[in-house]
């Protein structure tokens, strides 16, 4: 996930490839409630990570269901054994539940059902949100719960029912309010009705309906088959009981689905690749969000399907304008706002008003920021009119604000295929957290650059500060990072151990023993070397003579060349050496050569090798960085010397953040996102 103030998307150009959608929320936490009811041991796929499955878990453990394994671990199942519908006498629990309403709601009324002694808690926001009409309907039949703050807000307190009085009336809930009290009942009331029918009444009318079908279909495949009258009367017949489907996979979010379909509408394949491919979720989804394909379609966008897949490609080009009503499709709506940037005329997206009630008023958001980019755009109490840029040149870049709001960020992402070669910014983008906490990743995993990824090249002599510097810039731009002095490091104790003298006759040996070495970097800056942690080993002062001498040798410098090159990635990189900017990337946007004196640097090198507990003594190590510095300098072999167009920084006064600060501003003053005038 990018936790950066800003992720700047460079001009995108073609996109192509598969794409492994996360579970969904919603689908996950039915599912464990329901193995966790039912007899027999349920092995479930593709369960969503989350706070709110995380939270289930916990509680489904400490009612005695065994979870194995205790958390969720990408690419393993989970498997749950029930309780058979029913909890041991005078079952016990004290359940801490976060801020997980799709955690409180369902496990209230199915402890409520089943009895015991229970204390429902949370964090204080959940204390905020109503479960006041699911606690009446509960008492209707008998449950016993009490409020242990607010009066219709948890913590609750739960008890042993009574249900003596319960007759045949059916039992009467709100469907105005929120759609998961209904979704709540029903999963619970399959646990009474071993002997008769019980019938909820919908009072109001129901919302979310698509919410409630999903609920449906899942009790479905735990064997409890819900007559649904005219989506007013759900009767539950006589003799249910839950039992374990087995296996079963959790679908994919239909709606994170939405923006990789209309990715594979707008953007054509490179290198004769066709189309984007959607994994964990397909034509026969339960989830209503699905019918988002039939909108894609009707713009423009071609789409074959499969169970558990999708694939999109270009059709029609531009896409087709649409007039629709988006009442079935309200989230995955918000992607056809970036599809009518596409369109041959003006879209108009109808029965929204509900877009302004959600994580910020969305049809004011979506109408700023697509006015920002250049499109006219009407807005309405209910509806969105967006008419394109007329032509290319009436783009703009665009820095996004996003509301905290997942999916606003999540469909800007779509706006860098414009025609215009713009770049495009988004704020905030940690706040796709929310349901798909790698959309970037998983987006820059398809999608191509129209250029050359941007580099920002940081060269300069030992212990100027470059490493410190450049890992500072790549965490705050989201860049990647390449520690090219590390890879010589590297080739230097590789060579040492192989017991090859670092003599030039031997400088083809140790190229081809560094081509057939396996060299890793893990995310948090350790260095391996064919598996081994080599990260201390390669900075005593002893490896940096070797990594010296190497680097003089062209063979090795051609074998690391393409090598340093692939770090080269979306949305970009900070390359830290000496001769980055001159040989490496010279096409790079920004290159900076970064200077300190030969005092300033000898001293700041010893205070480091103390503090990570090296030896080190001042008066050789100023010898060996000069002696250091004249090979450097002086080889025939990709010299360090500034690239004619780098900017120099001497880094002997001010502070790590200044120099990290005047790099940002250089790499700021390149690009357009400047608010315009
Ligand atoms: N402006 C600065 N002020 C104080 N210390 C600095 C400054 N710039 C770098 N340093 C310190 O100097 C040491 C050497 O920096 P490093 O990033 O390893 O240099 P290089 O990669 O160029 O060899 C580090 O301990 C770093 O924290
Ligand atoms: N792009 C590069 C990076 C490093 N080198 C050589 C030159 C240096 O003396 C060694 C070690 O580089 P490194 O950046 O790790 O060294 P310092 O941290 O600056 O002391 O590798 C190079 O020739 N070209």
């Amino acid at each position: 996930m990018y936790q950066t103030a800003f992720l700047d998307l460079p001009h995108l150009a073609t996109a192509s490839g598969s794409v492994q959608l996360p579970g969904s929320k919603s689908i996950s936490n039915r599912v464990l409630l329901l193995a966790a009811l039912s007899a027999g041991t349920t092995t479930i796929h593709d369960l969503l990570d989350s706070d709110d499955t995380r939270v289930m878990l916990a509680a489904l453990r400490e009612l005695g269901c065994q979870v194995t394994p205790a958390q969720v671990t990408p690419g393993q199942p989970v498997q749950i054994t029930g309780i058979d519908g029913a909890l041991p006498n005078n079952a016990r629990a004290q359940l801490f539940l976060g801020n997980a309403g799709t955690a409180m709601r369902p496990l209230t009324a199915a402890l409520a059902v089943l009895g015991g002694h229970f204390e429902m808690t949370g964090v204080p926001r959940m204390y905020e949100r109503p479960i006041g009409d699911l606690v009446d309907a509960l008492r209707q039949l008998g449950c016993h719960i009490d409020y242990l703050g607010n009066p219709g807000y948890p913590p609750l307190r739960i008890g042993q029912p009574n249900f003596s009085q319960l007759g045949d009336a059916p039992i009467a809930v709100r469907g105005d309010v929120s759609s998961q009290f209904l979704t709540a009942l029903l999963m619970a009331l399959p646990l009474l009705a071993s002997d008769s029918d019980i019938c909820i009444e919908v009072v109001g009318e129901l919302i979310s309906k698509p919410y409630i079908h999903i609920t449906l279909e899942l009790l479905s495949r735990f064997g409890i088959t819900v007559r649904n009258e005219g989506w007013q009367r759900f009767v539950i017949p006589a003799g249910s009981r839950y039992q374990s489907p087995g296996d079963i996979h959790v679908e994919a979010d239909a709606s994170s689905a939405s923006y990789f379909i209309a990715l594979g509408a707008i953007a054509t394949g490179a290198g004769g690749q066709n189309g984007i491919q959607v994994l964990g979720v397909g034509q026969d989804s339960i989830q209503g969000d699905i019918r988002f394909v039939e909108a894609a379609q009707a713009m423009g966008a071609q789409v074959t399907s499969g169970p558990n897949w999708l694939h999109i490609t270009r059709g029609a080009w531009p896409l087709k304008a649409i007039d629709l009503d988006c009442n079935h499709i309200p989230d995955a709506a918000m992607t056809l706002a970036s599809m009518a940037l596409y369109a041959d005329g003006t879209t108009t997206l109808r029965n929204i008003a509900s877009w302004r009630v959600k994580e910020t008023d969305r049809i004011a958001a979506m109408a700023t920021e697509l006015r920002k980019l250049g499109a006219t755009v009407e807005e309405g109490a209910d509806f969105l009119r967006i008419t394109p840029p007329a032509t290319a040149a009436d783009w703009r870049a665009a820095s996004i604000h996003t509301y905290d709001d997942h999916r606003v960020a999540m469909c800007f992402s779509l706006a860098a295929f414009n025609p215009a070669g713009l770049p495009v910014r988004i704020e905030d983008p940690k706040c796709v957290a929310k349901t798909f906490p790698d959309y970037f990743e998983a987006f820059f995993g398809v999608a191509q650059a129209s250029r050359p990824t941007p580099v920002i090249c940081i060269d300069g002599p030992t212990a100027s500060g470059k490493g410190t510097i450049a890992g500072l810039v790549a965490e705050r731009l989201g860049f990647a990072l390449l520690d090219s002095g590390a890879l010589y490091r590297i080739t230097g104790l590789a060579a040492s151990r192989a017991g090859i003298a670092l003599t030039e006759d031997n400088a083809p040996a140790i190229a081809d023993l560094i081509r057939r070495s396996h060299i890793g970097f893990t995310p948090d800056q350790r260095v391996l070397l064919d598996g081994e942690d080599i990260s201390l080993a390669i900075r005593t002062e002893d490896a940096s003579m070797n990594a010296s001498r190497v680097a003089a040798f062209p063979a090795v410098r051609e074998a690391l060349l393409q090598v340093q090159r692939d770090f080269r990635r979306l949305p970009g990189l900070v390359g830290d050496g000496r001769d980055m900017g001159t040989v490496i990337f010279p096409d790079a946007p920004l290159k900076v050569y970064l200077t300190a004196t030969a005092e300033c640097r000898a001293e700041r090198r010893y205070k480091q090798l103390i503090s990570k507990g090296l030896s080190a003594n001042m008066a050789d190590l100023l010898a060996d960085l000069q002696a250091r510095d004249a090979r450097d300098m002086n080889r025939a072999a990709a010299p360090l010397k500034p690239a004619e167009d780098a900017l120099h920084l001497d880094n002997s006064e001010g502070t790590i953040e200044q120099a990290v600060q005047q790099i940002l501003t250089w790499w700021e003053q390149r690009q357009p996102f400047a608010p315009r005038a």
